[in-house]
């Protein structure tokens, strides 16, 4: 980790924020794709991908083709939020994943250094998710933050060195654009230079819509990721996307995690 990095200092805030579940497994996409990483993932979401507004019955119909892979940390129409959801202490919470790390057990593995912090939106839990950002910094692991791009992260969590997979939400998440594009956040986060945009898509009129907000907004870095919770549906938008990706210079991720558990939970 750089050392030009700000000193470190401790927040005191230990307000419990809910969690939806903590587990090890490999990152599944973007930069750090295939590497074994230590996962945070809050409850509750600013958006709701998939539809207009709040679903206010289970039977809701979806109105976009672009839907949210883990409507169980946000969807109280469908889902029993509180079902296996918890409050933790931001230090209850490094305490678990420390306890998750399989090299606490046995020192004698390669140690763990990516913790990915997810939801829902995490930033909707800033002082939990800073705590955890020093916290990693101290104990030397990298973090990365996959928020929706909608929330400002702040200097505080810039300077403590987490990078950022920011998922802006595209016409086809059915989101208000109002909603999902807040330029103020989106400046800041390009500007911390930690920012890897990341776009979830199926369609050629979703390749046509990053181009306009990379263009819009000067996006640098740009990842597709294919939508689908199926290996099948993975492919099938990977090989839609490919050359695309290629003739605009943008990178294209694949969903590890889907490919080999499919929709599963904690993984
Ligand atoms: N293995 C694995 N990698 C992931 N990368 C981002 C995830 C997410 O849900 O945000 C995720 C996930 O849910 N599982
Ligand atoms: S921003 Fe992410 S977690 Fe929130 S509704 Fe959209 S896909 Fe789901
Ligand atoms: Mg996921």
């Amino acid at each position: 980790m750089s050392a030009d990095l700000l000193p470190i200092a401790i927040p005191t805030g230990q307000r419990p924020a809910p969690i939806a579940e903590l587990f090890y497994s490999f990152q599944g996409e973007g930069v750090n794709l295939g590497r074994r990483a230590l996962f945070v993932r809050f409850l509750g979401c600013n958006l709701t991908c998939g539809y207009t507004d709040a679903p206010t019955s289970r039977h809701s119909p979806a109105q976009g083709s672009m839907l949210c892979d883990t409507e169980y940390t946000w969807n109280s129409a469908k889902h029993d939020l509180s079902a296996g959801a918890r409050h933790l202490t931001p230090q209850a919470i490094w305490d678990e994943l420390i306890q998750l790390d399989p090299t606490t057990a046995d020192p004698t593995l390669p140690p763990i250094d990516l913790i990915v912090i997810t939801g829902g939106e995490p930033l909707l839990h800033k002082d939990a998710v800073l705590h955890l950002a020093h916290q990693a910094r101290l104990a030397d692991r990298h973090v990365e933050i996959e928020t929706n791009a909608t929330i400002k992260p702040g200097p505080d969590l810039v300077a403590a060195g987490v990078a950022f997979n920011a998922g802006l939400k595209l016409a086809s998440s059915a989101v208000p654009r109002k909603k999902r594009i807040k330029p103020d956040a989106i400046r800041q986060l390009e500007a911390s230079g930690r920012a890897r945009w990341k776009f979830v898509v199926s369609t050629v009129d979703d390749l046509a819509e990053v181009a306009t907000l990379q263009a819009e907004f000067g996006l640098t870095e740009i990842w597709l990721s294919p939508e689908g919770t199926t290996p099948e549906r993975v492919m099938e938008h990977m090989r839609m996307a490919a050359a695309p990706a290629l003739q605009h210079g943008w990178n294209l991720t694949t969903r590890e995690h889907v490919l080999i558990w499919g929709g599963q939970r904690a993984r």
